[in-house]
């Protein structure tokens, strides 16, 4: 029997971030398994800490005294082999601590939450007793700062010891419910022993007698419907040895309205559907790890591709996860597959409480779910056989993690492929630079869907040169051939859609007297309004404060506003158009749970003439009544310093005009801007993705940009300015002699926004092509400097951002 396990311990430092060996307790020694979770203890002290059992031997690698395992917190691994083998891949590829890895596969609940306990030594004097009020000890976190320091005073003193607790949040949601204990002739025989006015036990007898051979205990909120029997009567039969109340395992269903969701048959396939859904399937079939690409125009039937091809997995025995943006997960997608494979999908995004995801993960771990559709961190959703992959709007920005580990859930799906020998499907009407450029180098396989699928033509695209129209008319948002398109969709009672682009410009306040800029105590930026709330809110550090009436440079009153909101859009329109009834969806509107699909549901109702939003509305939306979309301003996002910004601008023009005439009625679209003459707008307004590709291709070439080279960001930060800026110099040193003539280093610099959260920030970024070397000096460097004298170096991979 295994005597030693090795386990990778909740303490993400380069120092710990190999797995450790501890005894396994006797009692453990047949169940434990890799994949499970543990508590050890760690360091010095009475330190306890969440683990990850990756192995187990016979042997200890450690010469010397181990550590017991403390408790064993599963009975099942939670980490399957597959999943094992994915999180040490991605530490590598992404510079990532495993436990980092570890914990962000699995739902947060499952991620140990610690409690930090102060305990009285014994003969401790009467003045420290009398801080625990009687208690034997105190949690830490109740304590007030006045009452920490008198505690930490006792710990210096020895007087108090300090021990670490690990809970485990999963929890389990049950129901009450009745196992009946008697057989059906027991329970007549024993109503005629009871008085005939003890009303409430001959009722419950009576269903027991009905209910005695059933085998499974009968939920009680069932048995209070159907009879008025509450558990107060279930007390009383228990305590008469009748019955027994057990605690029945639930889950909690975040779509229970849903599930009369009505069922949908597969629609008859366009030709170009078909050559599509024949291609993938026949990958499927013969269990190749083929990528797809599909490049199919907005409104191409792309969702049929997917839902037809996931079909023939299932129906193969295979599961199928689908992934799509965040922001797209609106309950339209949702309803979509759950009325194709209703109870066999399960959810999961980031709008379920904790509660909630916990159990669709348990649901699909447990194979009660085949198909997953779920935003970026679903993909690494516990299924097993998968036959297919699929991934929507491949190009959005979402799919990749800012934070450790920094992946990309397309080389996670890609990873995940080659295990289980299945087909990957990315789809777009606009597909990433990268994603287009491999298919045209046949690692990809390109499958190009031209038509819509209603065989209508794709909406006429209008583009409105807004310097002119501010020479005409007086400052406004709406140029008037814009106005004049929405007055006639309102006589049609057709609807709009209108999108204020709002990347790379936001609401501030300025001092119109001393130019004054309210900026972030703790970051380099200027806070943004927030007119619902009526604060100022930084959106790096989430710091707030109220907005300020005076100048709080030069006292002026003066101090405005600034920027175009939704709001003022919103009121412009009222003033403008006072018959129009408007949704408006941005963040403002959105944050409460459930929000963004109300707002979607009353205009899909048709509720509303006008859905007036953000780049959030671009995307993914298929309302057959819309007819007019409206762009306010297409070039905000073209001034930003970042290679990528034309691209953006494309794609975001491009995704939004495909939201028109997407059913019987033709659809046409309007784009202000300044810059008409801009190539992404040109070939945006022709739906013209194959130029655009070829046109930005070459730039990128000339600029030696990617998809031509890859790319790493390296930042080095430090409360201290040049702390941050001494490390990042010397890591460049270091890097250089490991790199060819070939490849070239920008940098360092201080980062775009140099000072967030109280820490600032250097880079530096390495383009390269093939560099052999280069992958270990970084790892070096991950190990020798990690949270060294308060340094903090983060490595990305193929970063999205430069800024
Ligand atoms: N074969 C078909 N026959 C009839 N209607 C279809 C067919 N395929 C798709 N449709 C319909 O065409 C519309 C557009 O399809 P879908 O939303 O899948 O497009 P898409 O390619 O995903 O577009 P986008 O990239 O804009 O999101 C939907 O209303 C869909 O029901
Ligand atoms: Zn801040
Ligand atoms: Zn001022």
């Amino acid at each position: 029997m295994a005597k030693f396990a090795q386990v990778i311990v909740d303490v993400p430092t380069m120092q710990t971030n190999r797995p450790f060996d501890y005894q396994i307790p006797t009692l453990w020694q047949a169940q434990l398994k890799p994949g499970m979770r543990v508590v050890v203890p760690f360091g010095k002290g009475k330190r306890r800490v969440q683990g990850f059992v990756i192995a187990i031997s016979d042997e200890a690698s450690f010469q010397g005294q181990l550590k017991p395992i403390i408790q064993v917190l599963d009975l099942q691994p939670v980490l399957n082999t597959e999943l094992l083998a994915l999180a040490k891949w991605l530490a590598t590829r992404t510079f990532a601590f495993q436990i980092s890895c570890m914990q962000t596969m699995l739902p947060s609940v499952m991620k140990a939450s610690y409690v930090k306990k102060v305990q009285l030594v014994a003969g401790a004097p009467a003045a420290a007793k009398a801080l625990f009020h009687g208690h034997s000890q105190l949690d830490v976190a109740d304590l007030g700062s006045a009452e920490l320091k008198q505690v930490l005073a006792l710990q210096r003193q020895h007087l108090v010891t300090v021990s670490y607790q690990v809970h485990d949040r999963a929890k389990v949601k049950t129901v009450k419910a009745v196992q009946p204990l008697c057989s059906q002739a027991a329970y007549v025989a024993m109503a005629k022993k009871i008085p005939a006015n003890a009303k409430r036990q001959h009722q419950l007898l009576d269903f027991l007698s009905q209910h005695a051979t059933a085998k499974k205990p009968l939920p009680l909120p069932q048995i209070t419907a159907a009879t008025g029997l509450t558990l107060t009567h279930m007390h009383t039969g228990e305590q008469k040895g009748w019955l027994k109340v057990v605690a029945l395992e639930t889950y909690r269903d975040p779509y229970a309205k849903l599930a009369q969701v009505p069922r949908t048959q597969p629609l008859t396939l366009t030709a170009e559907q078909r050559t599509a859904v024949a291609q993938i399937t026949a990958a499927s079939e013969q269990q190749q790890a083929k990528t797809f690409l599909i490049e199919g125009v907005t409104g191409s039937g792309k969702t049929e591709i997917y839902l037809q091809t996931i079909q023939s997995a299932i129906a193969a025995g295979k599961t199928a996860l689908m992934l799509v943006p965040e922001i797209a997960l609106t309950p339209q997608m949702v309803t979509r597959v759950k009325g194709r494979f209703g109870q066999r999908v399960a959810v999961l995004h980031s709008g379920l409480s904790q509660g909630e995801r916990y159990d669709e993960w348990r649901r699909i771990e447990r194979g009660e779910a085949q198909v997953v559709v779920g935003a970026r961190s679903a993909v690494f959703a516990p299924l097993t056989k998968i036959g297919l992959i699929v991934m929507d709007e491949e190009h959005e920005t979402s799919y990749k993690q800012d934070d450790m580990p920094r992946y990309h859930a397309r080389d996670v799906a890609l990873w995940r492929a080659r295990y289980h020998h299945c087909p990957v499907v990315l789809g777009s009407a606009t597909p990433s630079l990268e994603s287009r450029a491999r298919a045209q180098k046949g690692v990809y396989q390109l499958i190009r869907l031209k038509k819509r699928a209603n065989q209508q033509p794709l909406p006429e695209v209008t583009v409105v040169d807004m310097k002119n129209e501010l020479k005409k008319t007086k400052e406004s948002n709406f140029s008037s051939l814009m106005l004049q398109a929405l007055r006639q969709r309102l006589v049609h009672k057709e609807q709009s859609v209108l999108m204020l682009n709002r990347r790379g410009f936001s609401s501030f306040v300025m001092c119109r007297d001393c130019g004054f800029v309210l900026k972030c105590p703790n970051c380099d930026i200027s806070l943004t309004l927030h007119m619902d709330t009526h604060t100022m809110k930084c959106h790096y550090c989430g710091h707030e404060e109220p907005i300020p009436q005076i100048c709080p440079n030069c006292h002026s009153r003066k101090i405005r506003y600034y920027g175009t909101g939704t709001q003022k859009v919103e009121s412009e329109l009222k003033q403008l158009l006072p018959q129009a009834r408007v949704l408006r969806m941005d963040v403002d509107t959105t944050r409460r749970k459930g929000a963004y699909g109300k707002i979607l549901h009353q205009f899909g109702q048709r509720q509303a003439d006008i859905l007036l939003g953000t780049q959030m509305i671009a995307k993914g939306l298929d309302f057959p009544e819309v007819t007019l979309v409206g762009v306010l301003n297409a070039d905000t996002a073209l001034g930003l310093p970042d290679f990528r910004a034309s691209e953006r601008t494309f794609q975001l023009l491009t995704q939004v005009s495909g939201r028109a005439g997407r059913a019987a009625k033709k659809g046409e679209v309007i784009i202000q801007t300044y810059n008409p003459e801009h190539y992404a707008i040109r070939l945006a307004r022709h739906h013209d993705y194959e130029g655009f590709y070829k046109r930005e291709m070459t730039l990128r070439h000339q600029g030696g940009y990617p998809p031509y080279y890859f790319t790493i960001l390296l930042t080095a930060s430090h409360p201290e300015e040049n702390e941050a800026a001494k490390k990042i110099f010397q890591l460049m040193n270091q890097i250089k002699p490991a790199l060819s003539p070939q490849a070239i280093l920008l940098g360092p610099t201080p980062r775009a926004i140099a000072r967030v959260n109280r820490r600032y920030y250097y880079q530096m970024v390495i383009k390269y092509k093939r560099e052999p070397k280069l992958e270990s000096v970084l790892a070096q460097i991950m190990q020798e400097n990690q949270a060294r004298n308060g340094i903090q170096i983060a490595i990305d991979r193929e970063p999205l951002s430069f800024i």
